[in-house]
Parts: structure tokens; C-alpha cells; sequence
């Protein structure tokens, strides 16, 4: 079966005047409809940039990337993005024009169907009643929410996830991670999702792939991480076996 995404053999580089920067070399990796996939690895070691590229921001160098068969060579609404950043929605809008922005200007779509759509999925992740606020009165974690209705609602083939809850308070990002959880029940949307985290690794993911640090390559994949639960004990477990797959020596001085 062909898998949804298809990363293969990977390596992006950084040009600046005065250096080439390997930010990931060689990475493959496959995802599959429905995966929560998370790349996880310490910082530097290459995650967003490796996310930016499946967005089709950045090219490989080497290498090549596939969504459903088709090379990646530019952005689409079949990926949407969400970043860390508070910011990223437009100051000027509400939360409703916010969410309904893509959907009429790259999906095309006429203002009431749009305007149903973008409401659905406001109800989705809780914020019915601040639809007609602005960004600026909202919460860090309600920003993200937003964000998240605003890249689902387009209904992509996988939504992008860069440390979306990596600015919020621990309590904040408990609860997001565990609405992001609650909606996957619902709609079992493909996400691929960074951090550098192994207990949102573990909390989120049903695959993680663990990078080396700089250049990030591919350590180990870890599967089937649903079944790591926080009451037995074996998701403490994981999280330590995690812990020394990520910081073990592999001959190579890292
Ligand atoms: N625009 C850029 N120009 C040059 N080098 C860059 C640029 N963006 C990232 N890099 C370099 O590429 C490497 C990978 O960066 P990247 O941000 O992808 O790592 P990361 O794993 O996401 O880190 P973090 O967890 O800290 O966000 C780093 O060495 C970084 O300094």
C-alpha cells in the first residue's frame, strides 16, 4: 500500500554568504493515514526544518518527498501548518474571518459554505462563543486552538505541527494536548507533529522517529506508543528508553 507520505533519503541544507549548513541528512520515513507522527530529537537537530520541507518551503538537496505519490515541490492546502508562535493569525480578523480566510481564498469556497465550515470546526476545538472576538483578547492556548481549527477546517491530507503548545503554561499545554487527542477520536486526521519533548512525544504520538542531533539522521523508530499508558507505569518506561535511544553513543562522537 502506498503510504501517504513518503520521505526519502532526505538531506536539506541552509545557504548563508558565508556557510552550507546541513540541518538533516539522509532521512526516510513514511506516514500513513490517521498516523500521529511525531519527529522528536534535541534542538538543532533539524525537525522544523524537515517539517518546512514536507510544506514544500524548502527543497531537498538530496533526495525526494511524496504526498499520495505526487513530489513535493511547492506549498498546497493539502498541507497545512501550525507553529509554535502566537502570532499567526491576522491581528485584523476575528477568529471567525481568521478560520474562514483559506478556506475562500485557496479552497475557492462561496462565503456561506466557507462561513459553516470554519464554525464547525470553531465548535470542534471549544470556541464557539469568542467567534467574533480578535486575537489580541485571546488566550495564548485559545491563539492555538484557532490555529488548529484554522489548518483542520482546510481539511488537508496532513496537518503540520511545529511546538504548537511549546509556548503555552504546563497546565495550558496539558489540556491542548489532550483536546488535539480528543479531536484525532473524532475525525482521525493524519498529523505529523515536532517537539523536542519525550513526554509529548509519548502523549501524542502513535510513531515516533528519534533524530540525531546536528545533522539530525534518523536514530530509531519507535511504534505502536499508544499502548504506554501513564497509570502502569510503562510510559515512564518508554520515556527512559526513549532517553538513552536519543543521547546513546553510535560511534560517531555525538
Ligand atoms: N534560515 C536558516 N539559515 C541557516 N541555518 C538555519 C536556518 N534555519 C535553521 N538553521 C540551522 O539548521 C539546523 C536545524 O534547525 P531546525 O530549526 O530545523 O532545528 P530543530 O530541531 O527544529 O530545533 P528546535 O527544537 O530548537 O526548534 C540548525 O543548526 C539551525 O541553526
Amino acid at each position: 500500500m502506498q503510504p501517504l507520505l513518503d520521505v526519502s533519503g532526505v538531506t536539506l541544507r541552509y545557504k548563508t554568504p558565508s556557510v552550507l549548513v546541513t540541518a538533516t541528512e539522509r532521512v526516510s520515513f513514511e506516514v500513513n493515514t490517521s498516523d500521529r507522527f511525531v519527529l522528536l530529537g534535541p534542538s538543532g537537530c533539524g525537525k522544523s526544518t524537515l517539517l518546512k520541507a514536507v510544506g514544500g518551503y524548502l527543497h531537498p538537496s538530496e533526495g525526494e518527498i511524496r504526498i499520495k505519490g505526487r513530489k513535493v515541490t511547492e506549498p498546497g492546502a493539502d498541507r497545512m501548518m501550525v507553529f509554535q508562535e502566537f502570532d499567526q493569525l491576522l491581528p485584523w480578523k476575528t477568529v471567525l474571518d481568521n478560520v474562514m480566510f483559506p478556506l475562500l481564498n485557496a479552497r475557492k469556497m462561496g462565503r456561506s459554505e466557507a462561513r459553516d465550515r470554519a464554525a464547525a470546526y470553531i465548535e470542534k476545538v471549544g470556541l464557539t462563543r469568542a467567534m467574533n472576538s480578535y486575537p489580541h483578547t485571546l488566550s495564548g492556548g485559545m491563539k492555538q486552538r484557532v490555529a488548529i481549527a484554522r489548518g483542520m477546517a482546510m481539511e488537508p491530507d496532513i496537518l503540520l505541527m511545529d511546538e504548537p503548545f511549546a509556548a503555552l503554561d504546563a497546565l495550558t499545554r496539558r489540556t491542548c494536548q489532550d483536546e488535539l487527542l480528543q479531536l484525532w477520536e473524532e475525525t482521525r486526521f493524519t498529523v505529523m507533529f515536532v517537539t523536542h519533548s519525550i513526554a509529548e512525544a509519548i502523549k501524542i504520538g502513535n510513531r515516533i522517529l528519534l533524530l540525531s542531533p546536528h545533522p539530525g539522521r534518523v536514530k530509531a523508530e519507535v511504534v505502536d506508543v499508544e499502548h504506554a499508558s501513564p497509570t502502569d507505569g510503562s510510559a515512564g518506561r518508554l520515556e527512559r528508553e526513549i532517553h538513552e535511544l536519543l543521547f546513546a553513543q553510535d560511534g560517531h562522537g555525538e
